[in-house]
């Protein structure tokens, strides 16, 4: 008979009981590539989940397999030296002996004595997508903690990791050390090949990080998804008790510098933002790159036609695909742009609902009167 084809995914259902909390996940399969985001609220689980899948947890049970690994299987575990993930805690713990070169390179020594001549994560690079050129001579103990955050994930990766799992890298960090560290973590999860584990709960980390989104209630996974998919749905978690919106991805196409704006192309639809606000972000300012667009529902409103003379730079044909009441005043209207993935959403009140005889299926213009870039 046929074998089966290895999954390359990280896969599997595990089990744990701490004191009264118990972790029982059903089937997940994370995807083995990009960044996942594990998402929930404090006392979820997601530490321990995580924690069960590097291996700390050694009375876990179930089955965790990677790519073609057996992680757990069978009653038998794999030794975490052998499983080839890296883990960065939410403190980083470096040698206060050594200069941040020197914390770098042991992680990168150790690799080379376990598997000579596989390095595929080198040193030249790391320090380049964590910007660590200046901080090299340093002693760790002068540096900030963004900084120290960033010399251990540096020295996580240079142990040649297959994954890496991050338990809330930035929970110590204060707000404008959030704010400074997020541009490195985004370029690590573009230039990895390595699939990304990274535990939060904060609903802009994951809109700004992740590919994949696994949801996590009371020891439980509820959902695993994929970003586009977890950011618009209307009842997602991640925006419990926070305004209608809409995210959607798109492509930074031109700079108009004479008007101050730039344009994005989002499928067939195009947007332009402010460009004042994006000049001194590399990656909204280079061409061809894709970011992240947030549209308030509030934002948007409809028209029967393109508009000839307006001051609104926005504006797309919709057809209208569900209307749902969102409190006593207002309405949300579901709209679609040709036959783009994302939902646009638009909340109307009740009573532009009634004058505009607003039905499913019709076809409107959208203005929308801001939108902006996450990045
Ligand atoms: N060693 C332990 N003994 C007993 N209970 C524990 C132990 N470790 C964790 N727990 C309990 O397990 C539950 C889940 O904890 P866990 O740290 O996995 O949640 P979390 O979602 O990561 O939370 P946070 O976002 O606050 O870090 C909590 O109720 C916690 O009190």
């Amino acid at each position: 008979m046929k074998q089966a084809e290895p999954k390359s995914s990280l896969h599997g259902k595990v089990t744990i009981q701490r004191g009264d909390f118990t972790l029982e996940t059903n089937e997940f399969e994370i995807p083995a590539t990009g960044l996942t985001a594990i998402f929930g609220h404090s006392g979820s689980g997601k530490t321990t989940f995580l924690r069960c899948l590097a291996g700390f947890e050694e009375h876990a049970k179930g089955q965790i397999i990677f790519s073609d690994q057996a992680w757990l299987f069978n009653g038998k575990s794999m030794p975490i030296h052998k499983r080839q993930l890296g883990y960065v805690f939410q403190e980083a713990s470096l040698f206060p002996h050594l200069n941040v070169e020197a914390n770098l390179r042991y992680g990168l020594k150790r690799a080379h004595k376990k598997s000579p001549g596989l390095v595929s994560i080198e040193f030249g690079q790391v320090v380049e997508w964590l910007g660590l050129a200046d901080l090299l001579i340093r002693n760790t103990t002068t540096l900030s903690g963004g900084e120290r955050q960033r010399v251990a994930i540096g020295r996580t990766l240079l142990s040649q990791p297959k994954i890496l799992m991050m338990d809330e890298p930035m929970a110590s960090l204060d707000l404008f050390a959030k704010r400074a560290i997020m541009p490195y973590l985004e370029r690590l999860r573009d230039e990895l090949e390595i699939p990304i584990l990274y535990i939060t709960h904060s609903p802009e980390e994951v809109e700004r990080l992740a590919d994949t989104v696994v949801f996590m209630n009371k020891g439980k996974i509820s959902s695993i998804e994929p970003i586009e998919h977890a950011l618009n749905r209307e009842d997602t978690p991640l925006y419990q008790g926070s305004e209608p919106r809409s995210v959607l991805s798109a492509q930074v196409v031109e700079h108009l510098e004479d008007e101050g704006l730039t344009r994005l192309q989002a499928g067939e639809a195009v947007l332009f933002v402010p460009a004042s606000d994006n000049v001194t972000d590399s990656e909204v300012s280079t061409i061809g790159s894709h970011v992240r667009v947030v549209i308030s529902a509030k934002q948007v409103s409809l028209m029967a036609e393109q508009p000839k003379q307006t001051s609104m730079l926005n504006h797309l044909p919709v057809k209208i695909e569900a209307i749902e009441a969102h409190n006593d005043y207002s309405y949300l209207i579901k709209l679609r742009v040709k036959n783009e993935p994302w939902p646009l959403m638009a909340q109307i009140t009740k009573r532009s609902l009634k004058t505009l005889d607003l039905q499913v299926d019709q076809v409107w213009v959208a203005a929308i009167k801001s939108v902006s870039i996450l990045n």
